[in-house]
């Protein structure tokens, strides 16, 4: 299922005097299987995005396609479980949303809300809970028994429950140790190359947009300004200083190594590529200076 906007434009208190735009006439397609990354500063309007993808906020003008449904600002909002179950959300802190006796049922809950019978249910949490890493024992315990690490994986269990075509993670790995960072990375990896599932990933890490996506959309005071694959923004050095965006930092390494005169052959997105770069260079035992 591919994602479009066209010309979706979305103004918080339209028509009153607070007025104040969240999106500017963005066009864009995620095509299925993707892995994608959004990335901007602050205020830029990821989140507001972010709600149009699974139509908790209509475009004001302008139309989102989900796969085959439109959604605008008519659109009746009876019409749009479909899409929630189709398109699942990860929001910020998502553990701040567990709020069932136990985590088999905080899992169970989003598929029985969907009509699923309530063994067949938490048959699949039992599932979930696997496929997030954590340990069945864990099944009949409160979810507010847990450590932060392992309630967020509670919650992403609660969403991948619904079995999602499209997943989308909004600063998933925000305030966890840069070991759970790595495991919740790892996962959203896998079920990006086991299952084809969509990602689309809201960040400020700019390692992670390396290491993963393979398109990123840049946004900028509600307006997308670039498109494309994460070497052709990142290489960009012009685009980045204007527009003050962060690169990762094995590219921001080989420009400083490159400014002192180490002439790289190309430039690193990632930590293996510029370990590539270096061992090329130096494996050919010419050091140059300029
Ligand atoms: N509920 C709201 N009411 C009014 N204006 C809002 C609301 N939410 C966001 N905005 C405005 O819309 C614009 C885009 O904000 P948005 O939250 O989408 O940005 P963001 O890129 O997600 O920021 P962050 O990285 O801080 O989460 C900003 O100018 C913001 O002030």
């Amino acid at each position: 299922m591919d994602i479009e906007f066209q010309n979706v434009s979305y103004i918080y208190d339209a028509n009153t005097p607070i007025a104040s735009v969240g999106l500017k006439n963005i066009n864009l397609t995620i095509k299925q299987g993707t892995y994608a990354a959004i990335i901007g500063h602050t205020g830029s309007g990821k989140s507001t995005l972010l709600q149009h993808l699974n139509a908790l906020l209509k475009p004001t003008t302008g139309k989102v396609k989900i796969g085959d449904r439109e959604i605008t600002a008519q659109t009746n909002n009876k019409r749009l479980k479909e899409i929630r179950h189709r398109v699942g959300i990860v929001f910020q802190f998502a553990e701040h949303q567990l709020f069932e006796e136990t985590v088999g049922k905080d899992i169970a809950f989003g598929p029985q809300n969907f009509g699923v019978s309530e063994s067949d249910s938490l048959d699949l949490a039992h599932q979930m809970l696997a496929k997030v890493g954590l340990s069945d024992e864990l099944f009949n315990i409160s979810p507010f028994d847990l450590s932060g690490g392992q309630m967020r994986r509670v919650a992403i269990a609660g969403v991948l429950a619904l079995q999602p075509e499209v997943l989308v993670l909004d600063e998933p790995t925000a305030g966890l140790d840069p070991q759970s960072r790595k495991d919740m990375m790892a996962l959203f990896a896998q079920l990006h190359q086991e299952q084809g599932i969509t990602i689309i990933l809201v960040t400020h890490q700019m390692e992670d947009v390396a290491n993963f996506a393979e398109q990123v959309y840049v946004l900028e005071q509600g307006q997308l300004i670039r498109t494309g694959h994460p070497e052709d923004v990142f290489f960009d050095e012009t685009f980045i200083q204007q527009h003050q965006l962060g690169v990762p930092q094995a590219t921001s390494f080989a420009l400083s190594l490159r400014q002192r005169g180490l002439k790289l052959p190309s430039l690193p997105l990632t930590e293996a590529d510029l370990v590539q770069a270096l061992t090329t260079y130096f494996g050919k035992g010419s050091v140059k200076h300029e």
